[in-house]
């Protein structure tokens, strides 16, 4: 069954809402500081070059039926993030409440990654980080879809996606990223987190192929229809260029949309590395992995 948009009082101020549901923008997610210290843990000894980047999978890649051999994450990719996930509620409806896999790519300047869907092994939330460098996500429909082509299509399923969403719990953020409590509050959402969103705004327009641009220290979730109806993929380009509201979905949710304006709407790309989250549906414990070792000798 798909997960539903983790839409809470929480998330509802970074929804991206030019785009179908659901997906959320959260500049400044994570401190420099952070940053810094997560990206000089990453161990050199696990990258897998590939053609385009090169990755990592904590805790392990999955088997060849997309099973996950549970074994913890390290400490550096748990904390300060996965606290903050959890009090934003976004893994709150995925199987196992909590990511339990994180990939990690490394782009450096010209590097992409193809359009495609992250697909069935998966709860239907990615949860991705960005560190170093700034690119441009590439948001568009699958080949054959309603949605696909140049036109714009109203957004009709949005709001039935939106009133399924969780239902909001008591909050308790004990480690609340630096700009999320003055957001919420700043919005005028109920401290107590009892008040689901209203979704009382006219459908938005939707635009796709569409861009979502993503700053160092940002956080995107990619939820619901947006994962499972939509490709995503990052162009294989030395700058993303043409930057502007009405060009970048996320243009109002920037940390600094300042920083483009002044570069004449231009990101040259650097280095970036993303730390993906997500929820493997299929997880084999270690009980079993023993008792299946014992029955196999
Ligand atoms: O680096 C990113 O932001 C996207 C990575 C991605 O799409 C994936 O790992 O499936
Ligand atoms: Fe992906």
């Amino acid at each position: 069954m798909a997960t539903p948009d983790p839409a809470s009082d929480l998330l509802e101020p970074f929804r991206i809402s030019s785009l179908p549901p659901a997906f959320y923008y959260i500049p400044n997610f994570i401190t420099p500081e952070e940053e810094a210290s997560i990206l000089q843990k990453i161990p050199p000894s696990r990258w897998h070059p590939l053609s385009h980047r090169r990755l990592q999978a904590h805790p392990t890649t999955l088997t060849k039926s997309n099973t996950l051999l549970a074994s913890p994450l390290p400490s550096y990719l748990t904390s300060p993030i996965i606290p903050r996930f959890a009090a934003l509620r976004v893994f709150d409806q995925t199987p196992h409440k909590a990511p339990n896999h994180v990939l990690i790519n490394e782009y450096r300047k010209g590097e992409g990654i193809m359009a495609h869907e992250d697909g069935g092994a998966y709860a239907e939330v990615v949860a991705t980080v960005s560190l170093g460098g700034t690119v441009c996500l590439e948001i568009s429909s699958k080949p054959g879809t309603a949605e696909s082509g140049p036109d714009c299509c109203a957004r009709g399923s949005a709001a039935a996606i939106a009133s399924s969403a969780l239902s909001a719990l008591p909050s308790d953020p004990s480690d609340p990223a630096p700009d999320l409590a003055a957001k919420a509050s700043t919005e005028g959402f109920a401290e107590d987190g009892n008040s689901p969103p209203e979704n009382l705004d006219p459908p938005a327009p939707l635009h796709l192929p569409s861009r979502i641009l993503q700053e160092p220290r940002s956080l995107l979730l990619t939820t619901s229809l947006a994962y499972s109806s939509l490709l995503h993929g990052i162009p294989a380009v030395e700058a993303d260029t043409d930057l502007c509201a009405a060009t970048v979905s996320n243009w109002d949710l920037l940390g600094d949309s300042g920083v483009f304006e002044k570069a004449g709407g231009r990101n040259e790309r650097g280095t970036r590395v993303s730390l993906t989250y997500r929820d493997v549906l299929r997880v084999s414990g270690a009980a079993g992995r023993v008792l299946g070792g014992l029955r196999r000798v």
